[in-house]
């Protein structure tokens, strides 16, 4: 069972790893915290895009020689395959860790996965450790691996019974931008969320959307490295994509136009069939944050 002390480590490791958020796509945002043989912090890291060392890997170089018989904390399983970067599993091998948390699994890890080679050469390894914590980071990288299309994600204003694209106008609507990959609006619009944010090539997102087939738009955003997709507009611009179930959750700015609640209500019925996590406020609107009912993960599945 995991140490209060690797708990702490583990949301640390939560935290660093929210860092790459709207960066690694097509990769994981993952965080590593790497505790010495007697349980201090020795060194942590997180994966900051494709191409670049993994979380792991960095964790180890800041560690160095205090990593020996020590205990790597990381929120995704090691991987297990030499790419871009060299397998973590081999990195944590040489550093001679003794033991490895895990938060979750890696549903595309190669050969058998990271964590039955470093069990298989001897090492103490523990899954499953706060998954559901690292899921708030790693949710929608793990979901759109498994359903094979980004997560979708709709944000919109209300303000004296209008609806439109709630990026650009409302100033809390653009911090989505940081977590997202990639942005369709009005107009068929596309672009990615932050420009160069992912690096050189590794976002490709077609200009244009002719407001077409979403299904095969969706597709070729996958394709294109895309796992988080911002969809900014009206009903007009959502509506597509509605009808063929695929947004996944919405973000409404609902303005404080100093008018009757109920008739705000009647304006948020388009959240039939969800579920709303997070409700807050800003200085001009209260912010909805609603995700679809059947969108809650097995938890039993992520160690
Ligand atoms: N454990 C772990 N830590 C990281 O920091 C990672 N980025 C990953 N990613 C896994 O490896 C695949 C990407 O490999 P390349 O960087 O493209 O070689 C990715 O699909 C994950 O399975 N894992």
């Amino acid at each position: 069972m995991a140490s209060p002390i690797e708990m702490a480590a583990m949301r640390r490791a939560i935290v660093l790893s929210a860092f790459g958020l709207g960066a690694t796509s097509p990769n994981p945002p993952v965080g590593c915290v790497i505790l010495d043989a007697s349980g201090r912090v020795a060194g942590e890291g997180y994966h900051e895009r494709k191409g670049s060392a993994h979380a792991e890997g960095n964790a180890l170089a800041a560690a160095g020689a205090a990593a020996r018989g020590g205990t790597a904390i990381v929120t995704l399983e090691p991987c297990n395959h030499a790419g871009h970067t060299p397998a973590c599993r081999a990195l944590l091998l040489d550093a001679q860790v003794a033991r490895v948390v895990v938060a979750i699994t890696d549903p595309t890890s190669r050969g058998r996965g990271g964590v039955a080679e470093l069990r298989a050469a001897g090492l103490s390894v523990e899954t499953g450790v706060l998954a559901e914590e690292a899921l708030k980071v790693l949710g929608s990288w793990r979901r759109s691996l498994l359903r094979g299309r980004p997560t979708l994600t709709w944000a919109y204003e209300v303000a004296g019974g209008r609806v439109r694209g709630a990026v650009g106008p409302v100033a809390a609507a653009d911090e989505l931008l940081w977590e997202a990959d990639a942005v369709v609006e009005a107009g068929g619009r596309l672009w990615e969320a932050v420009s160069d944010r992912h690096g050189s090539g590794m976002m490709r997102v077609p200009p244009r959307w002719d407001g077409g087939d979403v299904a095969a738009l969706v597709a070729a955003l996958a394709a294109g490295g895309v796992r988080q997709l911002l969809v900014s507009g009206g009903a007009d611009v959502a509506e597509p994509f509605l009808r063929e179930g695929l947004i996944d959750e919405v973000v409404v700015f609902v303005a404080d136009t100093g008018r009757p609640a109920d008739r705000l209500v009647s304006e948020l019925g388009l959240l039939a069939g969800f579920r709303i996590e997070h409700v807050g406020r800003s200085a001009d609107h209260v912010r909805v944050l609603a995700r679809r009912d059947d969108l809650r993960e097995d938890v039993a599945q992520l160690a």
